[in-house]
């Protein structure tokens, strides 16, 4: 169990760009995309088709998106991220709680190497990803092999059934139907990753079953009161099904009116969340005669949610 002062605990997260505008999205998703984690295109291929073709044409049209949901702060992934470290931080005054950005700033690269400057031995990095994929926990691990060097590094793989991490879920979900009543349906939407990946044995599409299954005993639901759909599907490959909006669209013809949606994949709130479902989402569901899609915020900075991830910093199982 590491001990005071010279241990730190990074809360690493995916990043985002630094301006809602073309030029600083694209070079946020030219980071992103190159990733061969995230796209495993051969690169002779994927570079000049990202740069010219992909980039070009998809970073003016996401920026306008960011515009939309950006924050006096920052971008929300930023300004929420930050919140939740100070939040773990209070939790934990022995340590030394620092975040980070896989892709962007403030980077794993510099945040490991200021910590090495600063003569701190022991790091516990933790993905702020609930359930593991290679697309990004085990891009995260990539990261800190590349420049954890002189240091006592271990990774947190997933947190996916934690029963702190659900419980907070639970309550938030709970708070919500208290403040606006209970909604005709309850829907859990996580982001997708592509079929192809699973088939090869990420293991991510099991633990977003079991984040439901988890969440569900915390809400003392049945597992089947719960809809659980995959987002943001990048490429015209099949990824998880069943797809969030189509599902969405489908209950509301059904003749569903109010409808809950959380997204417990998402640490804090994004343009995922944000953007996708709160306003696209949203709109879609009342266009195919739906009433309200009503959002369910991310735990974001919420006591519970930094005493749940306090208390598995803390802990001795599950990190190597
Ligand atoms: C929560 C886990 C995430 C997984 C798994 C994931 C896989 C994945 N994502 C893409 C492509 C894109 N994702 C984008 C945004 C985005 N993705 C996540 C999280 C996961 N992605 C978050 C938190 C965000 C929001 C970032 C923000 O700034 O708010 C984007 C950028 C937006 C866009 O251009 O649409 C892309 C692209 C792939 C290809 C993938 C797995 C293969
Ligand atoms: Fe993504
Ligand atoms: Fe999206």
């Amino acid at each position: 169990m590491p001990q005071a002062t010279d241990t730190a605990l990074i809360l690493a997260n995916l990043g985002t760009p630094a301006a809602p505008t073309a030029p600083a999205v694209a070079a946020y998703l030219d980071e992103f995309l190159s990733d061969p984690r995230v796209v495993q295109l051969p690169r002779w291929l994927w570079r000049p088709l990202l740069r010219r073709v992909i980039l070009p044409r998809r970073s003016p049209v996401v920026a306008e998106k960011y515009a939309e949901i950006w924050l006096p702060g920052g971008s929300p992934l930023a300004v929420h991220t930050r919140a939740l470290a100070q939040a773990v931080q209070q939790r934990l005054p022995d340590w030394r709680v620092e975040h980070a950005m896989r892709y962007g700033a403030p980077s794993l690269a510099d945040t490991l190497q200021r910590l090495r400057m600063d003569d701190v031995r022991r790091v516990r990095v933790l993905p702020l990803y609930p359930q593991y994929s290679t697309t990004t926990t085990a891009s995260v691990a990539d990261a800190v092999a590349a420049h954890g060097s002189g240091m006592q590094v271990e990774l947190l793989h997933d947190y996916h059934a934690d029963a702190g991490w659900a419980a907070a879920v639970a309550a938030s979900i709970r708070a919500h139907w208290d403040a606006h009543g209970r909604g005709e349906r309850l829907l859990l939407s996580f982001h997708g990753i592509p079929q192809r990946l699973v088939d090869r044995g990420d293991p991510y599409a099991t633990q977003c079953e079991g984040s439901a299954r988890a969440i569900a005993d915390a809400l003392g639901i049945a597992r089947e009161e719960i809809v659980l759909t995959y987002q943001s599907r990048f490429g015209r490959e099949r990824w998880l099904q069943p797809y969030t909006m189509p599902t969405l669209q489908q209950l509301a013809r059904d003749g569903v009116r109010r409808i809950d949606v959380a997204c417990p994949g998402f640490a804090v709130d994004c343009l995922e969340t944000l953007e996708e479902i709160a306003m696209q989402n949203a709109e879609a569901f009342q266009q195919a005669g739906g009433q309200a899609l009503r959002y369910i915020p991310c735990l974001n900075a919420d006591a519970a949610h930094a005493g749940a991830l306090a208390s598995l910093a803390q802990r001795d199982a599950g990190w190597r």
